[in-house]
């Protein structure tokens, strides 16, 4: 099919489904079947998750695993995550007892400031406009009221409001920079809302100025938008323990481990290319904890990644440093999540992980989070500096490879065995099930 489809979101379920598969499949029974099968028997549970979204067809699953042992500021989590991908689980519930063992996590919130602008366009005087900001300042708080009540009384609401000159950037282009507290909730819709009426009152204000001129009056409201980039809502999380400690499987050299590990930390502190790829690794715990909690993985992604950039050079979430014969290890993450609106209290599995966790506030589940990053960063440098990460990941991957596969039983079996002696690859795998096969 090559061709605009109109009205397709009018069409009833049951017929974009037939749309889709007559058009895009071969076999449109079988497609058809495919997506059906993936439905839940509970039809109101399928409702609900058809209204998650828009032109809903199906589920679409991700596994939920649990990683144990989280030994975080004293108290033990058994931590949700949500992930595509094999080894991740594996490897955070591994660093997990391996510092439950030496102390656990240590975990601070740093901040919880959100920040929201409304952007416009001004032509004129700029002292003008900073004289009408100040006398109009006080009405942002008054007209925002009703929408700023409840969350006040939560002890959050709107912390400040500047007026940021940003003509050096663009001309004539100003900001209401803000900044808001609220509390439990990720804040994305209060956010938005005192943004709007920030700018109704911003435009209906200058219009009735005295102090402008015509053409100033008419200031220009570009658009009102919360921003993911959140430096002052910081979490830290951090190990340590004495380096003669860190002996385990693997690591039959503390000082040497602790050594590259630090050196491996430093490479990510200066070279870019290798940056990404350890933050990646930070945030395949983040974004499985994220995801399994149902907050909004894309704004954690963008605020975290422009954390990591924010010296001007893309650079390592992490720290590493052995001092006075102590390893410390340490983490900094911009993490605005929430433990109320979006969809925590909709997606029953989501208050599930919600109730696994013990129900925590945002506060504490940034700290959880955080220490997950932190588990996982461990993890992927301890594997990276001794045995290389092929050797764990690949046996974890084991099972996707020989799933692609028609195997019986007891092939899988000697498959296992036999790749407990040797090193998996994908054509590893291959050359031994073709092997079985002709057998
Ligand atoms: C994969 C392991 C954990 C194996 O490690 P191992 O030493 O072979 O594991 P083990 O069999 O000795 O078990 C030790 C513990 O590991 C965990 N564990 C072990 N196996 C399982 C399992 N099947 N299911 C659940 N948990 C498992 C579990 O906690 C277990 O304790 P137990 O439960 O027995 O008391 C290790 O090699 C490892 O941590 N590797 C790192 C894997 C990793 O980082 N994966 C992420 C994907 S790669 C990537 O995307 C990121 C990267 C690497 O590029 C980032 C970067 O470059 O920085
Ligand atoms: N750029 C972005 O990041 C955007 C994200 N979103 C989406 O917005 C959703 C999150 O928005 P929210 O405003 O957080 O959700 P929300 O509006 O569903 O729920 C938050 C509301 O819950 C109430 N509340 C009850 N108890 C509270 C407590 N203890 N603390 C704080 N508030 C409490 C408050 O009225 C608060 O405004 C996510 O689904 C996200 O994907 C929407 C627009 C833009």
């Amino acid at each position: 099919m090559n061709e605009a489809i109109s009205g397709f979101s009018k069409l009833s379920k049951a017929e974009k489904i037939r749309l889709i598969a007559r058009n895009y499949f071969k076999d449109a029974d079988a497609a058809e079947a495919l997506v059906k099968s993936y439905w839940n028997s509970d039809e109101k549970l399928q409702q609900l998750h058809d209204e998650f979204i828009e032109n809903t067809i199906s589920n679409f699953y991700l596994p939920l695993g649990i990683a144990p042992n989280f030994l975080i500021n004293g108290r033990y989590h058994t931590v949700p995550m949500a992930t595509e991908e094999s080894s991740v689980v594996a490897a955070a519930a591994k660093a997990a007892k391996f510092w439950a063992s030496r102390g656990g996590f240590r975990t601070t919130v740093i901040g919880t400031e959100k920040i929201g602008q409304v952007h416009f366009l001004y032509t004129g005087d700029k002292d003008k406009l900073q004289a009408f900001f100040d006398k109009v300042k006080p009405d942002f708080f008054t007209e925002t009221q009703s929408i700023t009540k409840n969350m006040q009384q939560r002890g959050g609401g709107i912390l400040d409001i500047e007026l940021r000159d940003k003509t050096q950037l663009m001309p004539d282009y100003y900001q209401l920079h803000a900044t808001f507290e609220t509390k439990d909730s990720m804040g994305a819709n209060f956010i938005n809302s005192c943004l709007e009426q920030f700018a109704l009152t911003l435009k209906t204000n200058a219009l009735q100025y005295d102090g402008f001129s015509e053409t100033e009056k008419e200031l220009k409201v570009v658009m009102s938008i919360l921003s993911n980039y959140v430096p002052h809502c910081i979490v830290r999380a951090e190990v340590s323990c004495a380096v003669a400690d860190l002996r385990e499987k693997n690591i039959e050299n503390p000082e040497l481990f602790a050594e590259n590990f630090v050196q491996a930390v430093r490479i990510a502190a200066v070279e870019p290319f290798r940056a990404v790829t350890h933050n990646k690794g930070i945030m395949n715990g983040v974004d499985s904890v994220v995801v399994a909690t149902g907050n909004d993985f894309r704004a954690i992604e963008a605020g975290v990644h422009a954390y990591a950039a924010r010296k001007g050079s893309y650079t390592s979430l992490s720290e590493a440093r052995i001092e006075d014969g102590i390893f410390y290890f340490s983490l900094e993450l911009p993490l605005a999540l929430g433990t109320v609106g979006g969809l925590t209290t909709l997606h029953p599995l989501v208050k599930f992980c919600h109730g696994l966790l013990g129900n925590p506030s945002a506060q504490e589940l940034m700290q959880i989070t955080a220490a997950v990053g932190l588990a996982q960063n461990f993890a992927a440098l301890r594997s990276l500096t001794t045995t290389g990460i092929q050797q764990g990941h690949m046996k974890m991957h084991l099972n996707n490879i020989i799933n692609q596969f028609e195997v019986s039983a007891e092939e899988r079996e000697l498959i296992a065995t036999h790749f407990q002696q040797h090193a998996v690859s994908h054509s590893a795998v291959v050359d031994f099930i073709n092997h079985l096969k002709s057998n």
